[in-house]
């Protein structure tokens, strides 16, 4: 049983004729995606999309969704996108994919933001997955050197033995912390270092949260059971 795709399809549900669309990054809204294009060619459904990445870009155009630039329209009805992990409070980790810098933005310009899991996404508590910082080419041993000082573990992605570059000509670095007590100091603590463009926690972010699971997908709303 597939429970990315099984999320991922639900998730397409919640679009409607009309609507201007986000499509994150990743394995599981990749489904979602699929679906969409699916609705578009089979239904007529029309929609408008703005793409969090040059991968779902590339993965639009060839399947015929038409892909606007965020700057092109004046705001997103719904973004759907997956995750790394996530709380109870819908809080949680993007950017294994390295893609949490356009992902927040379009996030963040977004009336309604639905994110797509498997079951095994779900944490406690934040920080058993690498937390993903990117940051500025120009300073990033700097960065490293302190991040290293702070004892948070980092780790600069790389991808065939070279640095990994975001879609935003950044580099990432992945800090290994265990377990995050208090996720908004945290945030802010990283933010207001210079040189870091934005870090993967995605804080208050997010209304609904679709599970894959063997029996079907779990729909849950923000601050409801
Ligand atoms: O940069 C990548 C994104 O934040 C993805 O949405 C995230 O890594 C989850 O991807 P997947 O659905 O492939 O686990």
């Amino acid at each position: 049983m597939n429970t990315k795709k099984i999320a991922g399809e639900k998730a397409a549900e919640f679009i409607e004729n009309g609507m201007t669309v986000g499509l994150g990054t990743g394995s599981t809204v990749y489904y979602t995606i699929m679906k969409l294009a699916e609705r578009v060619r089979k239904d007529g459904l029309k929609i408008r999309c703005v793409s969090t990445s040059s991968k779902t870009t590339k993965l639009g155009e060839q399947l015929g969704l038409e892909i606007f630039s965020l700057n092109d329209v004046d705001y997103i009805d719904v973004t759907i996108d997956g995750a790394d992990e996530v709380d109870k409070n819908f809080n949680g980790i993007k950017g294994g994919g390295g893609a949490l810098l356009y992902e927040k933005l379009v996030a963040f310009a977004s009336k309604k933001v639905i994110w797509v899991i498997d079951n095994s996404k779900k944490v406690n508590k934040l920080g058993k997955f690498p937390l993903p910082v990117e940051v500025v080419p120009y300073a990033y041993t700097h960065l490293f050197n302190f991040f290293m000082e702070s004892g948070f573990n980092p780790v600069l992605r790389e991808i065939d033995e070279e640095i990994f570059k975001t879609d935003g000509g950044h580099y990432i670095i992945d800090l290994h912390m265990g377990v995050i007590d208090n996720p908004y100091e945290f945030s802010l603590k990283l933010k207001d270092i210079p040189g870091v463009v934005d870090i993967g926690m995605f804080l208050d972010m997010t209304d609904v949260l679709i599970v894959g699971n063997e029996d079907g997908a779990i729909v849950k709303l923000k601050n409801k059971e």
